[in-house]
């Protein structure tokens, strides 16, 4: 028989995840994209619980756009969370998994590269891969704190 706690633990998990992607969906729906007219939505949860959820936000200054994973994780960031348990993306792609930018993958691993990333299509199907799976051997706040070491043994 299967292990109840672990039972459990599984249909949790495929809630969060679900109610994680229906709120990225949502954000979607927020998308100012105008130029591009690709939509993007995220919702990041934190350890505690909280979901935020952002949108990509574009500029008639073209490089001045926003991603929505960094615009859902500095959400986040700036009311107190720096823990992340996972973050859904949406975009209108059918035929493939919306896959995040490299800028917004380094933003993701800034706090932590063990965490999850559902990936997902317009119909709601997901993928589902760590920060650290999506971006390998990244750089990140505890090499800061090496390189410091090095130089000060230098000098
Ligand atoms: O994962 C992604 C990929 C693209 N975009 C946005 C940036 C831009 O506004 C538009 C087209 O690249 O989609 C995101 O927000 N997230
Ligand atoms: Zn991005």
């Amino acid at each position: 028989m299967a292990n109840p706690q672990m039972v459990q633990y599984n249909v949790e998990a495929d809630t969060s995840r679900a109610s994680l992607i229906q709120k990225s969906f949502e954000a979607r729906e927020f998308a100012y994209c105008p130029y591009s007219k690709f939509r993007v939505g995220a919702a990041v949860l934190a350890d505690d619980g909280t979901i935020f959820t952002g949108c990509n936000v574009e500029n008639a200054c073209y490089n001045l756009g926003i991603c929505a994973e960094r615009n859902a994780i500095s959400k986040a960031v700036s009311e107190g969370h720096t823990h992340f348990r996972a973050i859904a993306i949406a975009s209108d792609l059918n035929e493939e998994f919306i896959s995040p930018c490299g800028g917004c993958r380094q933003f993701m691993r800034e706090f932590g590269d063990n965490w999850g990333v559902y990936l997902t299509k317009a119909d709601g199907s997901c993928e589902e891969k760590t920060v650290g799976e999506l971006l390998p051997e990244s750089f990140g706040p505890e090499d800061l704190t090496k390189k410091a070491h090095a130089i000060q043994n230098v000098f």
